[in-house]
């Protein structure tokens, strides 16, 4: 059972990334069933999933910075696989799976849902999959997460993109949006863009330390943003 432990405001001035992300989610998790083993994760009786040595690309950005709607590009021209986080776990609330109030109270306050669940999530789709080529969109949200990531999956992403935009132009979208989510309305966007500047940049900043990450200027058109995206896979992929 997750429980509350804390509010959003003392999670913002506290500095240790392990306990920052647990409390962003506002709930204790359920340690015990978390193991740091690397599973074998076999998908057909005989490879396991990092055996099959797959490409995978997180997806970085703040809300509304349109990390979906380049990602459905990328789709349509490179034939990845897309998962993006929030609609894993949207799904989930959906489907009344356990936990699903819980989600939705995290997803309604901006907050972030504990690893466990959501690299459970992305773990599962990635190996149920047909394609070795993965787009994780909106993933990892804080240094526990991308730890958990690596822990639990036993690989780092090959190329991080990261769509840099205006709070401004950020919001605009957001509120502009129109879908339905709970989470699109200015008081949740700006819990939103306070968790992913003290969360989420230090994720971006690691993999910029590591060589990793592609910054990409997310101002202009989605046409005109594509063909900056675009030369980042066709290196790899040919086109
Ligand atoms: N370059 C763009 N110019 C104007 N509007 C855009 C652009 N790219 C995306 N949009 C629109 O902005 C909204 C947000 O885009 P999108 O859903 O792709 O963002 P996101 O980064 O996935 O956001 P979230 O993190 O909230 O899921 C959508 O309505 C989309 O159509
Ligand atoms: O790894 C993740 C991804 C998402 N969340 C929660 O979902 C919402 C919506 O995510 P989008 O990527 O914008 O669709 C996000 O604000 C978080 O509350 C998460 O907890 N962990
Ligand atoms: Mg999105």
């Amino acid at each position: 059972m997750w429980r509350r432990v804390t509010s959003l405001s003392p999670v913002m001035s506290t500095s240790k990334p392990t306990s920052l992300d647990q409390a962003a989610s506002g709930f204790k998790i359920w340690r015990s069933s978390f193991s740091t083993e690397t599973p074998t994760l076999v998908k057909d009786g005989t490879t396991s999933f990092k055996e099959r040595n797959p490409f995978i690309t997180f997806v970085l950005g703040g809300p509304g910075s349109g990390k979906g709607t380049q990602c459905q590009k990328i789709v349509e021209t490179f034939g990845f696989k897309h998962l993006s986080a929030g609609e894993l776990l949207r799904r989930e609330i959906e489907s009344n799976s356990e936990h699903w109030s819980q989600m939705l109270n995290t997803i309604k306050e901006g907050r972030i849902v504990p690893s466990e669940v959501t690299v459970r999530l992305i773990q599962q789709e990635m190996e149920s999959s047909d394609s070795n080529k993965f787009l994780i969109d909106g993933f990892p949200r804080t240094e526990e997460n991308r730890i958990a990531f690596e822990q639990l999956i036993g690989l780092e992403p090959n190329v991080v993109l990261f769509f840099d935009c205006p709070e401004e132009e950020m919001v605009k979208r957001v509120l502009n949006r129109n879908q339905g989510r709970v989470d699109d309305n200015i008081d949740t966007v700006k819990k939103r863009l306070k968790v992913f500047e003290i969360l989420n940049l230090p994720v971006i900043d690691y993999y910029s330390k590591r060589g990793k990450l592609c910054k990409i200027n997310a101002v202009g058109t989605e046409d005109e943003i594509f063909e900056k995206v675009r030369p980042i896979f066709s290196a790899c992929a040919g086109k």
